[in-house]
């Protein structure tokens, strides 16, 4: 039987001292959030000394499993080299060359610090460089907590049922068209209706902030054939998928080219990050070199990129998407056995080493994901955290598997899942 009490007594000190004792909403597990003290692999200790089993692995960003050594070895180095410079350092010069080639479509980019500020930026060039306002957004996806695309958004917006926030005016959301995923003949309505004011429609290509929702075939290819047939910029918001859905994310696994694209998490490392890029024409008119703003302190932050670089490494030398997508595709298999030995509609729903039980149908939309038992899933979520599996709290969000999740690891999930879903 765990026992949770420093957690408890941290949590009421911290709920005196911060919105809902958090620093970022989805993290408020109801009734108390356990409080990690440290990590290796793939497993999160608490501060009351209980092991956790991570599948949360911080929303996505640590794919090789915690404290990976050559990360701590690369960022550790650089320390030795300082760690703020407010100057360009070889670091960045290095990585851009390895995102670009990757992400061919990445012609120009720039680092930033967040996903929230490489969609924000991404989106500010689509307008500036087309002279539009109008951008389409997909129901439920979710590109960071900034005034324009809060409408509809997915991730612990949706979870706390505040998808639509209070404090966004109505003037920065006016421009935001939402259009339901999977759904080409809405899009193209829309495209038609608004001929001439759309700046771009902006997609996670998985929808991955309302758990993992995969493309219909052929659904991907559409949006690029309609956006470009209407001269409208396709933005793929690829902080999730990028070097999750292989190297190239999933631009390479889809075949697509979009107009700009935005990373994050991943790339970092595990440090803080984005990245925002895309064709050298749209790109050329960001500031110094034109007259689209963007700039940040922390741009370029050595000890992220120095992890990024260290990531991409590890990744590329030891095959970590081959060996992660096996991994997911064998945990996905095993679960639709159980789900379906209990004869539930239940479905597991995932691609590559992303995976989600839903508590209902697989959903293809926001709209369908949202019919699933939520508060079903949060108690299957806490019988796993007491058997010592950590999933992600939400229905919402992505569970993830990375490189330390060993075949062991692995088995005892599933024994957890067995004996949870079963009761
Ligand atoms: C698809 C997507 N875009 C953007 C963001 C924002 O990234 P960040 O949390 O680094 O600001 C997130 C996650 O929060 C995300 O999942
Ligand atoms: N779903 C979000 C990112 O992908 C979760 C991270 C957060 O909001 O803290």
């Amino acid at each position: 039987m765990m026992h949770f009490d420093s957690s408890i007594r941290l949590f009421d000190q911290a709920k005196r001292l911060m919105p809902g004792g958090v620093s970022s909403p989805v993290r408020a597990i109801s009734p108390y959030p356990f409080y990690t003290a440290r990590a290796i692999g793939p497993y999160l200790w608490d501060c009351d000394g209980n092991r956790f089993i991570d599948y949360c692995l911080a929303y996505g960003p640590m794919i090789l499993g915690h404290r990976h050594p050559a990360i701590r070895e690369a960022v550790s180095d650089q320390m030795d080299r300082g760690w703020l410079y407010g100057t360009p350092s070889e670091l960045e010069v290095r990585l851009a060359e390895r995102v670009s080639s990757l992400y061919p479509s990445m012609e120009r980019l720039r680092f930033v610090s967040s996903g929230t500020e490489a969609t924000m930026a991404a989106i500010r060039v689509a307008r500036g460089s087309t002279g539009r306002d109008m951008i389409i957004k997909i129901e439920g996806g979710f590109h960071g907590a900034h005034d324009s695309v809060l409408v509809k958004a997915g991730s612990g917006a949706t979870t706390l049922g505040i998808p639509d926030s209070r404090g966004v005016p109505r003037d920065a959301t006016k421009n935001t068209i939402q259009v339901p995923y999977n759904d080409p003949a809405a899009l193209e309505e829309v495209l038609e209706r608004f001929s001439g004011r759309i700046a771009c429609l902006i997609m996670e290509p998985v929808l991955g902030n309302i758990g993992p929702i995969l493309p219909d075939k052929g659904y991907l290819q559409t949006a690029r054939r309609l956006t470009e047939k209407n001269d409208v910029l396709l933005i793929f918001d690829e902080v999730i998928t990028g070097f999750r859905l292989s190297l190239g994310g999933a631009q390479e696994l889809f075949g697509i080219k979009p107009d700009l694209t935005t990373l994050g998490k991943i790339i970092g490392g595990g440090f803080p990050i984005g990245v925002f890029g895309g064709r050298a024409d749209l790109m050329d008119q960001v500031a110094p070199g034109g007259a689209i703003y963007q700039a940040g302190t922390y741009n370029g932050s050595p000890a992220s990129l120095a992890a990024g670089l260290a990531t991409l490494d590890v990744m590329e030398k030891e095959d970590t998407i081959n060996k992660l997508n096996r991994s997911g595709e064998s945990m996905r298999l095993a679960l639709k056995d159980m789900v379906e030995d209990l004869g539930q509609d239940w479905s597991v729903v995932g691609i590559a080493s992303m995976f989600k039980v839903f508590f209902g149908p697989e959903p293809h939309n926001y709209a369908q994901a949202l019919r699933c038992d939520r508060q079903g899933y949060f108690e299957f979520f806490r019988r796993m955290l007491d058997s010592g599996i950590f999933l992600t709290p939400s229905q919402y969000e992505t569970d993830f598997i990375s490189a330390a999740h060993n075949q062991d690891v692995i088995e005892t999930t599933l024994e957890a899942f067995r004996s949870c879903l079963k009761s």
